[in-house]
C-alpha cells in the first residue's frame, strides 16, 4: 500500500501548498488588517468572555510553521474561526464586520479557484 509518507508532494502542488497559498493572500489582502496579530483581550473589553477560541492570521501562520494542520481542512476551521469570531463581536454593519466578511468571501471564492 501507498504509505502517507509516499503521498507526499511530488512536484505536484499538495494541500500544504495550497494552504500557504491561501494564507499569503490573505495576509496582503487590503481588508486583513483587523485580522492580522491575536486581539489584545486587555483594550478590548469583552472580548476574552465573548470570544471562547480567539485566532488570528499569525498565530495561523506560526501553525503552518509548526506543521500543526494535518490537512487543508483543518487550516480551513482556523481561517473559519477568525471570521466566525468577527460576526460574533461586530456588527455586521461595521467597519470591522463588514472586513470579515469581504475576507470570508474572498478566501472561500480563492479556496475553491485553487481546489479546481
Ligand atoms: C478582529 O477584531 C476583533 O473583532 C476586535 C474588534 C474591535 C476592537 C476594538 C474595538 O474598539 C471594537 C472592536
Amino acid at each position: 500500500p501507498v504509505s502517507k509518507k509516499a503521498k507526499m508532494r511530488d512536484g505536484g502542488t499538495d494541500e500544504l501548498d495550497v494552504c500557504q497559498q491561501l494564507l499569503g493572500e490573505l495576509e496582503t489582502h487590503q481588508d486583513a488588517w483587523p485580522f492580522l496579530k491575536p486581539v489584545n483581550p486587555k483594550s478590548v473589553p469583552g472580548y476574552k468572555k465573548v470570544v471562547k477560541k480567539p485566532m488570528d492570521l499569525s498565530t495561523i501562520r506560526e501553525k503552518i510553521a509548526n506543521k500543526q494542520y494535518s490537512c487543508l481542512e483543518s487550516f480551513t476551521d482556523d481561517v473559519n474561526l477568525v471570521f466566525d469570531n468577527c460576526e460574533r463581536f461586530n456588527e455586521d454593519d461595521s467597519e470591522i464586520g463588514k472586513a470579515g466578511h469581504i475576507m470570508r468571501r474572498f478566501f472561500n471564492k480563492r479556496r475553491a479557484e485553487l481546489l479546481k
